[in-house]
């Protein structure tokens, strides 16, 4: 049978581009894409990208802070202009939409700017009514944020908003505890936004290494935000000024801007699945086996719609090991076991790679290197913030099962220390390799002595 393409890619994100490029331009496949939105996706539009230039720019304060204890006395951050960051934050997405366009197009893919469907298990349909035949498709169509089923949620705003806001709210709620919310309570705290940040739980980032999530909890607090555990709302009313919120405490509160960063859904609505026999899981993200293969052996799916790690370089890899492996004659998997990540706050960020101390509890015995300290850089300042390295070995081989990184530019270091520990590095091999000094990383290398044992696991 002749096909219009050998593979059809829906969605224009990290995982769809990558796969798209690779196949199209390293294998010679002939490749249609379509995106319904902004080249780029969720990372580079909504996502990874500019949450991050946030970041840089909610650290004035601190910066100012801290170097105030070095001397500069008049060290001060003044007015941020939220016009003048927005206008140079949407030149920047334009300028990146553009290189992921020019970057695909060059390689030979053909980009159709428009929503497609699967209408059947070779054909997909645009919106105008179009229709390709392929050979393969490749289902990339990410996730979407999650609302959670209260009363008037639709007043909320969800992380998409916050890169679109014409300007900043006096006073904002953010409701979750993970990367989002507390990532975004970081930002709108160091815009100068009066942020309150309600969590059910009792620790926020559920899922990271405890003791770092306690050090992560502490400092969200430290930095001014309003947290307040062991709270969720349960119902959203407009008023004149803004947005009630009702909570499960019984007490109710206005607020400019309400935001959900309560987790996202995998974006499978309306897709055309009923017209194949693509097999979901529960929660409707589309179920794959080791090689990204559906239960139809010619639609493939990567990225966040397969939830399986939602990180930007996961779906990445995922997307080129799919195209070496069905145009490039190259069958390779990727691997899910140790994937490294980071939680952008300021001033400490989160790092982590591995077994949490819990996990690793469960899994045996482990022992625990874990230095809590003072970091020079603050401490001359006269700040009390704490930093944590946190190595996580197994007694019987040596191997190092995790490492857990609370303080300045943990995401770099943690990328780092991710690299030995992929490759089994052993705690033997952390303390033969010599310190730089004087950096904080500097510990994962010294820490000599377990500060802990748990030698039964948790049996
Ligand atoms: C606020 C935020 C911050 C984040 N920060 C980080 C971070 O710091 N580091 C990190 O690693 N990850 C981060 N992530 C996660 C990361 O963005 C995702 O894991 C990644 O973008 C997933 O890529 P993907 O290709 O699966 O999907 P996406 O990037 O979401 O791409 C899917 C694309 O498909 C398009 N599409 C959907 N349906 C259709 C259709 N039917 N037809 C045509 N087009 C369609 C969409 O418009 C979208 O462009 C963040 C996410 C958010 C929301
Ligand atoms: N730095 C990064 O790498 C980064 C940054 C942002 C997002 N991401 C990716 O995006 C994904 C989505 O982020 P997220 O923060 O929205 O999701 P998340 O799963 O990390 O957090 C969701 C939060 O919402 C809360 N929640 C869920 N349902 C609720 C309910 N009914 N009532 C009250 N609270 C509820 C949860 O308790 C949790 O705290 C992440 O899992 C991650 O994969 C990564």
């Amino acid at each position: 049978m002749n096909f219009d393409y050998d593979l059809f890619v829906i969605g224009g994100g990290s995982g769809g581009v990558r796969a798209a490029r690779i196949a199209a331009g390293e294998h010679g496949a002939k490749v249609g894409l379509a995106e319904e939105s902004r080249m780029g996706g969720t990372c580079v539009i909504r996502g990874c990208v500019p949450k991050k230039l946030m970041i840089f720019a909610s650290t004035a304060t601190m910066m100012a802070d801290e170097m105030r204890g070095y001397g500069w006395c008049d060290a001060d951050a003044h007015h941020f202009d939220w016009t003048m960051f927005r206008a140079k934050l949407d030149s920047e997405l334009k300028r990146l939409e553009m290189a992921y366009t020019t970057n695909a197009e060059r390689a030979g893919v053909e980009i159709h700017h428009q929503r497609a469907k699967l209408a059947d298990h070779h054909t997909v349909e645009l919106a105008d009514g179009t229709r390709f035949t392929a050979k393969h498709i490749l289902i990339a169509v990410g996730g979407r944020p999650a609302r959670i089923g209260i009363p008037g949620e639709e007043l909320g705003l969800v992380s998409d908003d916050l890169f679109l806001l014409d300007k900043l709210p006096h006073r904002a709620l953010l409701i979750g505890g993970g990367f989002i919310a507390c990532e975004f309570a970081t930002i709108l705290n160091g815009l100068g936004v009066q942020t309150v940040q309600a969590y059910r739980g009792d620790a926020v980032l559920r899922g990271f290494d405890l003791e770092a999530r306690e050090m992560a909890t502490q400092q969200l607090s430290d930095i001014g935000v309003d947290l307040r555990l062991g709270l969720s709302p349960t119902r959203l009313d407009k008023t004149d000024g803004g947005v009630a919120v009702s909570f499960d405490d019984g007490s109710n509160e206005e607020f400019d801007a309400v935001f959900f960063a309560t987790g996202r859904d995998p974006y499978t609505g309306d897709l055309g699945l009923e017209n194949t026999e693509v097999r979901l899981k529960k929660n409707g993200a589309i179920e794959v086996d080791e090689w990204s293969q559906t239960s139809v052996p010619s639609i493939f799916a990567v990225g966040d719609v397969t939830d399986r790690v939602n990180l930007t370089p996961v779906a990445i890899r995922e997307g080129h090991a799919f195209a070496d492996t069905v145009f490039g004659n190259n069958a390779r998997k990727v691997s899910h076991d140790i994937v490294a990540s980071a939680v952008y706050l300021r001033p400490a960020e989160l790092g982590t790679v591995g077994l949490t101390e819990e996990q690793a509890r469960e899994r045996g015995p482990v022992d625990v290197y874990s230095a809590v300290f003072r970091p020079m850089r603050s401490m001359f300042a006269g700040a009390n913030t704490r930093s944590l390295m946190k190595l996580l070995v197994d007694p019987e081989t040596d191997k190092v099962l995790g490492c857990h990184i609370f303080g300045p530019e943990a995401g770099e270091m943690i990328q780092l220390a991710a690299i030995p520990i992929t490759m089994g590095a052993t705690k033997a091999d952390f303390d033969a390799t010599m310190a730089v000094h004087p950096t904080a990383a500097e510990e994962l290398v010294t820490m000599r002595h377990p500060s802990r044992r748990h030698p039964q696991g948790d049996e």
